[in-house]
C-alpha cells in the first residue's frame, strides 16, 4: 500500500519539515517504502548479498547423527564416577564409516573426528589424554573428563523441520554454507532492486569536458554507483542532466518508469536557476525538508510515479551522509531485509568536540586502537560538506545525537563504521 506525503505526516507528531530531527527522517521513510513483492529463485553461489524471501526450513538435522568432537576413544561416561579407567578396544569408528557393533562396561571404540557415534556411547576422550597399556587396554585418567565431553548431538546446529534462515536475512558468506550444509542447493530471494540516479547543475562537469571557471566534474554519480553496487542493488546510471525543465522532465519520467527508487544529487536547496524543484513538484508527490542536521540539511523525498524518490543535497559529502543516515535503511526495507539500521559502536573522543543540542552532526572520524586497549576516535581533518578527502581519510561517522551537547576529551561517542555498511 503507498501512502501520500500528506497522509504520513499526518501520522507523526509534530512534522515539521522546515525543521526535521534526523530520528523523524526515519519514521517517516520507514511508512514512505515497502518491501518488492517479486521474488526469485538463485543458486546457493548467487545468493550472496541477496536477501532471503521465504523462511528456509531445514530439510534435515546438521549434524545427522551424534558424532565424536576429537580423535580419540569413545565409551559410555557414566564409567566416569569409578574414578580412572582401563579399557579394552573393540574396535574402530571412521567418519563416514560407523562401528557397528555392541560395547559392553569396561569396552571402548577407537574414533575419529566426525565418526559416528556408536550405540549407547556418549563420551570421547582425546587420544593425548590416554595411556595404551602393554596389553592393549587404554587407559583414562581420573578427573579430566564429564559424560558427554566431546559428543556433538544431532541437530546442534540444525534441527530437521525448524526454520534455519528467516526470511529477511541478508544472505551472507556464513548463510550460503548455512544452506549449503543442508543439501539445499537454490533459495528463493527479493528480486534486485533498480534504483536509478541522476546528477543535476550546470557547473557538473562530466570525463571528457575541459575544466572551466565555476564548475567541478561529477562525484557525486561515482560516489553513490558504489554506495548503490555495494548494496547489491542494480544501478541505472543516468549521468549528468543540465538545468533545464525538458531534459530534467525526460530524465525524471525515464527513471521513474525503470526503477524502484531514484536518487538525484543537488538542486534541492533555494538556489535560483534551479528547476530541479519545479519539476519534482510537477511530476510528483514530493516533500521539501530542512534537517536538523550537519551536513546535508536540504533534502527532497516522496514519489515520482511509482518510484520513491531521494532527493540529495549537492555537496559531496553531503550526499554520503545522507545516503548512509537515511537512503540505506530505506532500500534495505525496500530489498526485504529484516536488519536496516547499521549498529554503532561506542569509541572515546581524541579530541573535545563543540555541539549545539537540537541538531544531528556527523564528522568524519578514524577509530583505531590505543596501546592500553581502548578504541579511540579522532576526526579526519577539514569538515566541510564539499571536502571529500577527509571522507577518504575516515573509516566511520562520528554521530553527535539530536539531544547531546559539547563532547570532552574521553568522552564515549557512537561510530558508524564503514566497514558493514559501506
Ligand atoms: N540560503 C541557503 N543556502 C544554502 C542552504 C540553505 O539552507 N540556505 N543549504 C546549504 C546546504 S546545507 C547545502 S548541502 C547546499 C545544497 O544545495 P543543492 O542541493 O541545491 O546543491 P547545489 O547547489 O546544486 O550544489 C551544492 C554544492 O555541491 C556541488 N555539487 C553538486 N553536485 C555535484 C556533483 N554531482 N559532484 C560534485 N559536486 C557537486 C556544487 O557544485 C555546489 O558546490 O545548499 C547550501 N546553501
Ligand atoms: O547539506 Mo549541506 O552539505 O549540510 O552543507
Amino acid at each position: 500500500m503507498t501512502r501520500s506525503i500528506a497522509e504520513i505526516a499526518a501520522q507523526l507528531q509534530g512534522y515539521d519539515p522546515q525543521a526535521l530531527s534526523a530520528d523523524g527522517v526515519g519514521d517517516f521513510l520507514s511508512r514512505l517504502v515497502a518491501p518488492v513483492s517479486e521474488t526469485e529463485s538463485v543458486g546457493v553461489l548467487d545468493a550472496l548479498g541477496r536477501v532471503l524471501a521465504k523462511d528456509l526450513v531445514s530439510p534435515i538435522s546438521v549434524p545427522p547423527h551424534d558424532n565424536s568432537a576429537m580423535d580419540g576413544y569413545a565409551f559410555d561416561g557414566a564409567q566416569l564416577a569409578q574414578g580412572a579407567l582401563q579399557l579394552e578396544v573393540v574396535g574402530t569408528a571412521l567418519a563416514g564409516k560407523a562401528w557397528q557393533g555392541s560395547v559392553r562396561p569396561g569396552q571402548c571404540v577407537k574414533i575419529m573426528t566426525g565418526a559416528v557415534m556408536p550405540a549407547g556411547l556418549d563420551t570421547v576422550v582425546p587420544q593425548e589424554f590416554t595411556k595404551t597399556q602393554a596389553d592393549g587396554r587404554v587407559e583414562i585418567p581420573a578427573g579430566l573428563l564429564q559424560p558427554g565431553d566431546n559428543r556433538r548431538c544431532k541437530g546442534e546446529d540444525l534441527m530437521e523441520g525448524r526454520p534455519a534462515l528467516r526470511a529477511g536475512e541478508r544472505i551472507g558468506p556464513a548463510a550460503c554454507g548455512l544452506v549449503a550444509s543442508l543439501g539445499v542447493p537454490r533459495v528463493d530471494v527479493f528480486r534486485r532492486l533498480k534504483v536509478a540516479y541522476f546528477s543535476t547543475g550546470d557547473e557538473i562537469l562530466s570525463f571528457g569536458e575541459p575544466p572551466r571557471e565555476g564548475a567541478v566534474y561529477d562525484s557525486n554519480r561515482y560516489t553513490v554507483h558504489g554506495l548503490l553496487t555495494l548494496l547489491g542493488c542494480e544501478v541505472i546510471d543516468l549521468g549528468v542532466v543540465r538545468d533545464e525543465p525538458a531534459l530534467l522532465e525526460q530524465a525524471f519520467r525515464d527513471a521513474a518508469a525503470r526503477a524502484d527508487a531514484l536518487i538525484t544529487s543537488g538542486g534541492v536547496s533555494v538556489g535560483e536557476a534551479d528547476f530541479t524543484k519545479a519539476m519534482m513538484k510537477k511530476l510528483g508527490d514530493v516533500a521539501f525538508w530542512k534537517i536538523a542536521m550537519r551536513p546535508g540539511r536540504p533534502m527532497a523525498v516522496g514519489r515520482i510515479g511509482q518510484a520513491a524518490l531521494f532527493g540529495l543535497p549537492g555537496n559531496p559529502v553531503a550526499v554520503m551522509v545522507t545516503f548512509l543516515a537515511f537512503v540505506r535503511p530505506a532500500l534495505l526495507r525496500m530489498m526485504g531485509a529484516r536488519v536496516t539500521e547499521p549498529v554503532l559502536l561506542k569509541a572515546h573522543s581524541a579530541e573535545a568536540m563543540r555541539k549545539k543540542p537540537g541538531r544531528t552532526e556527523y564528522q568524519r572520524g578514524i577509530v583505531m586502537r590505543t596501546q592500553d586497549g581502548r578504541l579511540e576516535v579522532r576526526t579526519t581533518g577539514n569538515q566541510g560538506s564539499g571536502v571529500l578527502s577527509s571522507m577518504v581519510q575516515a573509516n566511520g561517522l562520528i554521530v553527535l545525537h539530536h539531544a547531546q551537547g559539547n563532547v570532552a576529551v574521553g568522552d564515549e561517542v557512537d561510530v558508524m563504521m564503514f566497514e558493514g555498511v559501506i
